[in-house]
């Protein structure tokens, strides 16, 4: 007598408390796959009356159609399993929005392994998937910030490393010549000296962005390699294709016609380039090269600035 008083009430107070939280409480019948109870929580999250909630049916075609077969088809082969398990997916509401769910499932079993019902709690994660698609999003936003230059917006010296490394490993592969062009603004220091420094980041800008123009490739890879200094990686390009290159950038910048009033060469902006093309070999290295390249570049400012120096490299 005492003791089902006793079970009354905790019956009473389990449903209470059940019915009272925010998740909420389900069970399916596994032989009818009837659902015998669902909290009345259930209406207040999607809209759909406690009530209509007769058989797993009604569950799989209130889930987003994207989700459905693979939600539907894991927790069958795991509840076949006996095995506990959790799944994420998009449950319709009656207005016809998407609210996400983490739906969280015990299997009860009958005496030889197999399933008799389901009991579980499905939590509205949305929140959760709202911020984690937040965090996704600025990932990838740091990601693309921490390859790119943050004045002229083209890649920076970093990304440069990385490519001059993919290319350098192809070319050794392949055999095929790989072209490197070191690319400087003459006498940039008397630019900021005498139009000031944020006119200088405007010029920096635009260099940037009639250089990118010169590669036409899609391999072609331009970057800033830092301060007034700029290279472009030329996958599977032969000197005197190079060459051509150099020129092409050498006019596009004379055809800009910027005034540089303090130039020691022209009062116009120039630059300087230095080119090496090479077919590497196992004995080669990466940053000798490079070395190399920018040394040429060194070489044409030494040998009065606005030209080109070409490397005679075997190719
Ligand atoms: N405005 C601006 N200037 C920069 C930036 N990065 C580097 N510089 C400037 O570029 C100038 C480079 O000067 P130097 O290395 O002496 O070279 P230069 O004056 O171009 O002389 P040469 O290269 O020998 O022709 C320095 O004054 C730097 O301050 C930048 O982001 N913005």
């Amino acid at each position: 007598m005492q003791a089902s008083s006793v079970d009354e009430f905790d019956s009473t107070t389990y449903k209470t408390l059940l019915e009272s939280t925010k998740a909420i409480p389900w069970k399916i019948d596994w032989a009818s796959k009837q659902f015998s109870y669902i909290g009345p929580q259930i209406e207040r999250l999607l809209g759909w009356p406690q009530a209509s909630w007769k058989s797993v049916e009604d569950w799989a075609m209130r889930m987003h159609p994207d989700d459905r077969e693979n939600i539907v088809n894991f927790c069958v082969e795991r509840s076949l399993l006996g095995e506990d398990h959790e799944a994420d997916y998009r449950a319709m509401t009656a207005t016809g929005d998407y609210v996400w769910i983490r739906d969280v499932v015990h299997v009860i079993r009958l005496p030889d392994g197999s399933p008799e019902a389901l009991v579980g709690f499905m939590f509205d994660i949305s929140e959760r998937k709202r911020t984690e698609q937040q965090l996704l999003e600025m990932q990838k936003k740091l990601e693309v910030l921490s390859y790119q230059d943050g004045l002229t917006g083209v890649a920076n010296r970093r990304m440069f490393d990385s490519m001059l490394e993919a290319e350098w490993m192809e070319a050794k592969r392949s055999q095929q010549p790989l072209s490197l062009i070191m690319i400087d603004i003459d006498y940039f220091k008397q630019y900021n000296d005498y139009y000031g420094h944020l006119q200088g980041d405007e010029i920096l800008k635009c260099v940037a962005r009639l250089l990118n123009n010169a590669c036409l490739r899609a391999k072609d890879f331009f970057a800033r390699f830092g301060g007034e200094e700029f290279a472009l990686i030329l996958p599977e390009t032969n000197e005197s294709s190079a060459k051509k290159i150099a020129e092409r950038c050498r006019n596009l910048i004379f055809k800009e016609q910027i005034p540089h009033a303090q130039s020691g060469v022209s009062q116009i902006l120039t630059i300087s380039m230095g080119i090496g093309t090479i077919v590497p070999t196992m004995h080669d290295e990466r940053n000798t090269f490079l070395e190399m390249v920018d040394t040429l570049m060194y070489q044409a400012k030494n040998e009065g600035r606005n030209r080109i120096v070409q490397a005679q490299t075997r190719t």
